[in-house]
């Protein structure tokens, strides 16, 4: 268990990032502790992935500061990325594997012992009712399973700070259950978790923290509970409609089914 200290796990500052003459991030700064799960929400194109990609060390070009276990991530020493766990949204696992060759293989990446990555992950995978698909080829899998397979993947070498891009799509309502209970439990052990979601009813239950990106700056950074309180909307979903400053959801729905009603 990773040692519960009031040093960030991962922090920004100013950090900026533009793609031609564009500024798609402008200016966040943020502090995330040990064993909190952010919620990391915000409209599509706000800057979610770029942040994330930036994180991962994926992007480059970005000015400012990010540091991660105390490190800044641009002095050259990728070691802190063997203590990251990451499930992308879109993925091409590897479909001719079966998810044993690619479990294992993925936990040798990670410096896992081949025999240890493969014994882990054949319990992780029958904890999931999967034991009997463990030898199955990706390619036959759906897409909750492709899914239960990619989450196990970001686990087998038990990392400290997890970033997950819509963890859930695709479970079925048990296993959502599930995988709320592990990233819960997880956050409990200190590690520390990069939720993004648009399920804006996943997010407010799952997070303790909630971080909103509006056009590459933070519009709003606070547990659920405090931003009810600041605004006078009930639901997340409401909070980050008014925060956006979203207001045309029903004229937006009425024009497009006029448009797709004409003869
Ligand atoms: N490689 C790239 N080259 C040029 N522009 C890019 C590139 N990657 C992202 N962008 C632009 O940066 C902006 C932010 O994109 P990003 O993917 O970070 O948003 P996001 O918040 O993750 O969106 P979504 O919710 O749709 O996943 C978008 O306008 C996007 O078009």
């Amino acid at each position: 268990m990773m040692e519960l200290t009031n040093e960030p796990v991962l922090s920004l500052r100013d950090l900026r990032m533009k793609y031609e003459d564009r500024y798609v991030l402008r200016g966040i700064d943020l502090d995330v502790y040990p064993g909190q799960i952010i919620g990391y929400i915000g409209p599509n194109g706000a800057g979610k992935s770029t942040t994330v990609k930036i994180m991962l060390g994926l992007v480059q070009g970005y000015t400012g500061e990010v540091r991660i276990f105390g490190r800044d991530i641009a002095d050259g020493d990728v070691e802190y990325k063997g203590r990251i766990g990451y499930v992308p949204e879109v993925v091409e696992v590897y479909d001719n594997l079966t998810a044993s060759e690619y479990l294992t293989f993925v936990g040798e990446l990670y410096g896992v012992d081949r025999d240890a990555a493969d014994y882990k992950a054949r319990r992780l995978m029958s904890m999931f009712g999967l034991e009997t698909s463990y030898h199955d080829r990706i390619a036959s899998f759906s897409k909750g399973m492709r899914q239960k397979v990619l989450l196990i993947s970001s686990l087998l070498h038990n990392p400290d700070l997890l970033f997950f891009d819509e963890p859930l799509s695709g479970l079925d309502a048990n296993s959502v259950m599930i995988v709320k209970e592990i990233l819960s439990q997880l956050s409990a052990q200190g590690k520390t978790i990069f939720y993004s979601s648009h399920i804006m009813e996943v997010v407010e239950k799952i997070s303790n923290r909630i971080v909103l990106l509006h056009d590459g700056q933070v519009a709003a950074d606070a547990s659920f509970e405090e931003l009810k309180a600041q605004s006078k909307e009930g639901t997340l979903e409401e909070i980050f409609n008014q925060l956006t400053g979203f207001h045309e959801h029903k004229q937006i729905a009425e024009q497009f089914v006029s448009i797709v009603q004409e003869e």
